[in-house]
């Protein structure tokens, strides 16, 4: 469904110094630098998979997501999207393909949200039957009943989110390109909105690729994670493989009758917190099993459970590997 080649985006950016003279110098003499925001990269996903696409901030996620959905034109590279060349923009490929941008809204301000529905299915040329029946689903689905008749700028940040994934799926998109969906929303409206995405994607079998800085967005929509750096892939695959590969250590969490000393329970692993209810004792996944049974055996627990590392921590320490990596190949 996605198919990305050699795929490249240089900027030319004006560089100088800061100060009066720079200023004045520059206007007869302008340096500039190219900026590798994309730099080759290559990926394929098939119909109705769901992709994480993760990296830092400027690792060139949303120059990528603007060049598969034909609003930047790449410097070099193929890409294919549906069987279209997005920067052709033909009607065919609009009607395929949908970009929401957390930061970006496409709602009428001043207006309520069913009027830039009706003018989506004039523009996305939508028949009045397949219309009606698609905003009755979001409605549903995303409880909007309540707030499409009013305008857009009485809503909330969450309640015009509801609306804005609305608008951009009434045409029945195949492919989603979703930049920070649920930016600036509260925990129950980013559960909200990963449930709809992921009812949307198993009721319509559309493929969904998805940057977020959000792990929570992650662990709940994406079995796979392409991770970028500087414009390049740094891994490509399986998100609990990933997991395991780059921390192959689990989380014992006790809680416990009363308070055990630290050094008590260091004996059993590496101690990540404890207070005088729940302590987190970190060991090598191989271990999890006999760690768990000498705790059992040896301090006060009322409950115990057994939890991967943060995917926050294992991102972070991705990028950390992938940019010591890249630093040691220049
Ligand atoms: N119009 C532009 N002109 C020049 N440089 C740009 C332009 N747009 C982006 N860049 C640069 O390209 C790089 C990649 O930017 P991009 O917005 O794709 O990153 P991102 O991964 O989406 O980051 P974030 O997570 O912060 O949104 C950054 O170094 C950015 O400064």
């Amino acid at each position: 469904m996605i198919d990305v080649r050699r795929l490249a985006k240089h900027y030319r950016v004006h560089r100088r110094q800061p100060g009066l003279g720079a200023a004045l110098r520059s206007l007869l003499h302008r340096s500039y630098e190219t900026v590798k925001a994309v730099d080759g990269i290559d990926f394929h996903v098939a119909p109705g998979e769901r992709v994480g696409f993760l990296g830092p901030n400027g690792a060139g996620k949303t120059t990528t997501l603007k060049m598969l959905s034909g609003l930047l034109h790449p410097t070099s590279g193929e890409v294919r999207v549906a069987g279209h060349v997005p920067r052709r923009r033909e009607a065919e490929f609009l009607k395929r393909v949908t970009l929401v941008m957390g930061q970006k809204q496409q709602l009428l301000w001043d207006l309520p949200p069913a009027e830039t529905f009706a003018l989506n299915r004039a523009i996305y040329d939508v028949p009045p039957a397949q219309f009606e029946e698609t905003v009755a689903e979001l409605t549903r689905l995303l409880e909007l009943q309540d707030l499409v008749g009013k305008p857009t700028r009485q809503l909330s940040l969450g309640e015009r989110m509801k609306c804005e994934l609305a608008a951009a799926l009434l045409h029945r998109p195949q492919v989603l390109f979703l930049d920070e969906p649920t930016i600036g929303l509260d925990v129950s409206m980013q559960a909200t909105v990963r449930g709809f995405v992921k009812a949307y994607n198993e009721r319509f079998g559309a493929t969904v690729l998805l940057t977020s800085h959000d792990m929570d967005d992650v662990a709940a929509l994406c079995p796979r994670v392409i991770v970028i750096d500087k414009g390049r892939i740094i891994h490509d695959g399986d998100l609990r493989e990933l997991q395991r590969a780059v921390r192959p250590d689990k989380r014992i969490v006790v809680r416990l009758e009363h308070p055990v000393p630290a050094a008590e329970l260091s004996r059993f692993g590496a101690v990540v917190s404890a207070d005088a209810a729940q302590a987190v004792i970190q060991v090598h996944a191989a271990e999890v099993s006999a760690a768990v049974g000498r705790i059992l055996a040896a301090l006060p627990v009322t409950d115990l459970t057994v939890e991967d590392p943060p995917l926050e921590e294992v991102m972070s320490e991705l990028f950390r590997s992938g940019r010591a990596a890249g630093e040691a190949a220049r």
